[in-house]
């Protein structure tokens, strides 16, 4: 096998490989220039490891899905362990304690299970479209927040949101900033060096690990706090049939009452990890629907036709409108493909030897399905810098092409969120579009924030009852 050559890549360095061209923000765009010129694979070397880029779905599907027993580890993530992420499905290694956290996660957010989700998503939406009547041009950012975190609080631990000044919100808005600003995942120098973070703060190189510690007490209490409130509301004998209050009951049962050391770090890892997973991706999704509806008033105004042939603005949307409504559908998978949230998901490790197409990947290899290139396949669509929802609907009025499954990673590693964030993202679409037309005075920028969820940067954004009878139709339905 090693006689045979990497994937192609640009010029490197003896000794330093790629370190000088390595790009330190909007990877996935210079990844994507790249793939143009080298290919759908390519190969990056920075000292100590070496990095495989996927630009398509092909190979994507090849290596990270049908070879799955081999692609789906992770790196290590040591600044986010010293955060406190380390116990958490997103950031565990391949192995026995991932299979058993998937197993606690993936079953109740599978296709069927997460209807049970709808109600909580249905009531959130409900209380986002009271947030723009009562405050038209007021900040977006918080009601799409409480939005997400609503619906995911509900799920997980069975907490309802009932005021701005929640505790979960609070914790949300920390995480994300926590996890924003740590650095790229796996990529710092203290993920380069894991030694550097012995060293006292002083020293050069070891900022990251300083900001990590001084947010592992939020993080710990992310974990903490929701499996205690049930534990002490269970001693009350109130019943909670979230996802971490069954497999509490769970533990119990199997226990005759006693806790296990380890599956209370199973459970409460999992809880911590659909609060810090499900929020942000969700919110930063929802933002950058309203920007493209402010860029594309054709979009929002075929979206709104549609609506208003099935609702002839009688009455608010509801699940059971979904196959009615494939425009709206289409414009929802559109916006995930357009600028994918997560566009460079999160990195796999390679745990042997591997050829592909007769080139040569190392073991240990990191390896990225850049969703930003898949979306770009002008193989698989048509025009794609443009934003035309009709692509994904059937001949002859569409194109006919697939969804960005790319968007939610692949895999063993696939996002096990992914029907829930789809219906939440649904809901909230159709709802706002029902009722409201989002209109700006000024021109908004087209401009993300870096982090792991792209999010675009903020713009003016005010929310008119197109109806003019918004008002009565959230009262009449609650
Ligand atoms: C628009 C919304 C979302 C997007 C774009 C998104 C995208 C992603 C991506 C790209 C990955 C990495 C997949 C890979 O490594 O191949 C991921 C992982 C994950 N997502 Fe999501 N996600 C979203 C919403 C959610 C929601 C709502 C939840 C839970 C409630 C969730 C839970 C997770 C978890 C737990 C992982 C880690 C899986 C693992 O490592 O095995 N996500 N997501």
């Amino acid at each position: 096998k090693k006689t045979l050559s990497f994937p192609p890549g640009p010029p490197a360095y003896p000794i330093i490989g790629h370190l000088h061209c390595m790009p330190s923000r909007d990877q996935e765009e210079i990844f994507c220039q790249w793939a143009q010129k080298y290919g759908d694979v390519i190969h990056l070397r920075v000292p100590g490891r070496s990095i495989v880029v996927l630009n398509s779905d092909k190979a994507a599907t090849d290596l990270l899905e049908k070879r799955g027993s081999i692609y789906s580890c992770r790196p290590q993530f040591t600044v986010l362990s010293i955060m406190g992420w380390g116990q958490t499905l997103a950031f565990l290694p391949y192995g026995k304690r991932f299979l058993r956290h998937r197993k606690i996660i993936s079953q109740p957010l599978g296709r069927h299970e997460s209807t049970r989700c709808h109600p909580s998503q249905l009531k959130e939406a409900r209380v986002l479209l009271r947030t723009f009547m009562q405050k038209p041009g007021g900040g977006y950012e918080a009601a799409l927040h409480r939005f997400a975190t609503g619906v995911v609080v509900h799920m997980s631990f069975g907490h309802k949101i009932t005021s701005d000044n929640d505790l979960y919100l609070r914790l949300a808005r920390d995480s994300t900033f926590a996890t924003d600003n740590s650095g790229t995942p796996g990529n710092t120098v203290i993920d380069l060096l894991p030694t550097l973070q012995y060293f006292p703060d002083w020293f050069p190189g070891t900022y990251y690990a300083g900001w990590a510690r001084s947010w592992n007490p939020t993080v710990k209490k992310i974990h903490d706090h929701p499996y205690e409130t049930i534990m002490s509301e269970r001693a009350e004998g109130k019943s909670n049939i979230s996802i971490v209050g069954r497999e509490i009951e769970k533990m119990l049962q199997d226990g005759n009452g006693a806790e296990d050391a380890e599956r209370v770090s199973d459970i409460k890892g999992s809880g911590a990890i659909l609060f810090a997973a499900g929020v942000d991706s969700v919110s930063a999704t929802l933002t950058l629907f309203l920007l493209l509806m402010l860029l594309h008033p054709d979009c929002q105004r075929k979206a709104q036709e549609e609506i208003d042939l099935v609702l002839k603005g009688e009455r608010l949307p509801n699940f059971y409108d979904r196959t009615a409504l494939p425009y709206v559908g289409a414009l929802v998978q559109e916006i995930l493909r357009w600028h994918p949230t997560v566009p460079l998901g999160l990195p796999h490790r390679l745990l042997e030897d591997d050829v592909y197409r007769g080139m040569f990947i190392p073991k240990g290899s990191i390896v990225f399905a850049n969703a930003r290139g898949v979306s770009l396949d002008e193989n698989v669509y048509h025009d794609p810098h443009r934003f035309h929802p009709e692509r994904f609907l059937p001949g002859p009025a569409g194109l006919g092409e697939p969804f960005l499954n790319a968007a939610f990673g692949y895999g063993r590693r696939e996002c096990p969120g992914r029907h829930v964030a789809e219906t939440s993202l649904w809901i909230a679409v159709v709802s706002i579009l029902a009722v409201f037309s989002i209109e700006s005075t000024v021109p908004p920028k087209m401009e993300f924030s870096v982090g792991l969820a792209h999010r675009p940067v903020q713009f003016e954004c005010t929310f008119r009852d197109r109806l003019r009878r918004g008002q009565e139709l959230i009262l009449d339905d609650e």
